[in-house]
């Protein structure tokens, strides 16, 4: 099965006809193949973003608004066939992915395509000074898109829908590991009657096609989504040209559990923050701080849950932890297992990759908790984004801040309560985008999303992502 571009609205091969094997994570096979594409598919992808954007940024708001419904819509309509493929390309659980991944695709085409009809500017009338103020947000041009392959499709129409609400054309890249939702989107896109070349998809590796896209002089915006160190290197290549740009980068968030907080609750949301989609979610609490009266206690329920969790083949219903994303996503993660003495850490539970009869070749690895003696150590304060976390008592609130927030990190952060003070004190200064008291993962889809630190530069969700997506200008007049 060969993965194609989706330019002007048109399906295309690369240019020069480079490609790239595509691996199912569930048996380790080759399935199919993607586009490598080069600079010249990027330029043809700009080049119908650029013609088509002149009738697009100036189509009425409720006509763009009805296209972002209809494929919210599709996508609901398509859901068996996205879940399957997604969790196909990625290993995710079918079941994952049919109650999260697909239908929040669909959410955010439905969100933005409400929300622009929503979206206004401001005007500051200049009292004494007989003038009034107005401000302009208008579309920017042409846009791109880059995202990961850990919630692929969610990901990667969490930035498309508010760039093209907005009246943006966009050239979007979607991970070289994941490229197959992003593929089966063009179609559900022309079929919406999303106008030719408003939403150019290009497949292929982050250094030649991601690297296209960010070095390209007239793409004026680049919304990512990934690694810190790739980050990193989009801004250098971004900022001299005085891009715009939004970061949403790696995270090693604290989970930090108070002996007074609903202890049943917090132990199942904490089983589910730890290992959901294998670990592999920005947002995981992937070092976990447990209040020393309690300490002992959870140790035990936690790993008796985590161990009653179901490793499996990702397209059985009843599977908990499907298969890691790739082979050299496996191997870094198996590294972190072979540090573990020398840190001081124990095993508690998993640790073992597995394998699953039949499909030997597949990239399972158990769900894993290791105690360490202390923050420094490189398992909390390297980000590993699989089956793994740690566990560590604290002795109070300040003990709790000082190891949560010493880290290079500070994406989200999760804090387990029922003491209303002690949550606004630690709310207040803990150095994260988002924190979650007594639940997580928990998504208004209006809030502002993003990370501080090395998590990340601007915010993305609701009004915030439409400002991005806009350019501003004041106009001044005087009467
Ligand atoms: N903060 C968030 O919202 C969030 C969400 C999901 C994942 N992440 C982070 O993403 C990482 C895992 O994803 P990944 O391995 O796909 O990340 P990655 O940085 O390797 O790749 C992300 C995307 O960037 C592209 N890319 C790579 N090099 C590029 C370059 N030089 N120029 C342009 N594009 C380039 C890739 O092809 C891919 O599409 C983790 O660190 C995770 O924390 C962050
Ligand atoms: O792995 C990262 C998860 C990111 C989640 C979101 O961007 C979101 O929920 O909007």
């Amino acid at each position: 099965m060969k993965i194609q571009n989706y330019i002007n609205g048109q399906f295309v091969n690369p240019i020069n006809n480079d490609w790239v094997d595509n691996y199912c994570p569930a048996d380790g096979e080759i399935y199919g193949q993607l586009p490598n594409s080069s600079l010249e598919d990027v330029e043809k992808a700009y080049n119908a973003a650029e013609t088509a954007f002149k009738e697009w940024s100036q189509k009425p708001i409720e006509e763009r608004s009805r296209i972002l419904i209809k494929i919210s819509e599709l996508l609901e309509v398509n859901l068996d066939r996205f879940a399957e493929a997604e969790s196909k390309d990625n290993g995710k659980p079918i079941s994952l992915a049919k109650a999260i991944d697909i239908p929040r695709a669909s959410s955010n085409f439905r969100f933005f395509g409400n929300a622009i009809t929503q979206f206004s500017s401001e005007s500051h009338e200049s009292i004494g000074l007989d003038a009034v103020n107005y401000t302009l947000r208008q579309s920017i041009g042409v846009v791109g898109c880059i995202s990961p392959w850990n919630l692929p499709l969610y990901l990667f129409t969490w930035k498309i829908a508010p760039a093209i609400a907005t009246g943006n054309c966009v050239v979007a890249k979607p991970s070289e590991v994941t490229p197959m939702t992003a593929f089966l989107l063009g179609e559900i896109c022309t079929e919406a009657g999303l106008p030719n070349g408003v939403l150019n998809i290009v497949h292929g590796l982050g250094n030649l096609t991601g690297q296209a896209i960010i070095e390209h002089p007239n793409i004026k915006a680049i919304s990512f989504t990934g690694g810190t160190s790739t980050g990193a290197q989009i801004a250098k290549v971004a900022a001299p040209m005085f891009k715009k740009l939004s970061l949403e980068l790696g995270g090693k968030n604290p989970n930090i559990i108070f002996a007074d907080c609903d202890y049943d609750d917090m132990l199942s949301t904490t089983v589910r923050s730890s290992f959901a989609n294998q670990g592999q979610i920005c947002l995981c609490g992937s070092r976990i701080f447990v209040e020393k009266s309690i300490y002992k206690k959870f140790k035990s329920d936690f790993v008796e849950k985590v161990k009653a969790l179901k490793i499996g083949h990702p397209s059985n219903s009843d599977t908990d932890i499907g298969a890691l994303v790739s082979k050299p996503h496996l191997e870094k993660v198996k590294s972190y297992i072979n540090i573990t003495k020398d840190e001081g850490g124990t095993i508690l539970c998993g640790g073992k990759q597995v394998t699953i009869d039949g499909y030997e070749n597949g990239y399972y690895f158990e769900p894993t908790i290791i105690e360490v003696p202390n923050n420094e150590c490189r398992l909390n304060q390297e980000e590993i984004f699989g089956p793994i976390v740690t566990i560590m008592p604290l002795d109070n609130e300040d003990h709790a801040l000082q190891m949560a927030n010493d880290i290079k990190y500070g994406l989200s952060a999760t804090i387990w309560t029922n003491n209303l003070k002690r949550t606004m004190r630690m709310s207040s200064k803990l150095q994260a985008g988002i924190v979650w008291v007594n639940t997580w993962m928990l998504r208004d889809l209006r809030t502002p999303f993003g990370g501080v630190k090395a998590s990340g530069v601007g915010r993305e969700g609701g009004f915030e992502a439409l400002r991005f997506f806009t350019e501003t200008k004041n106009v001044c007049i005087k009467y």
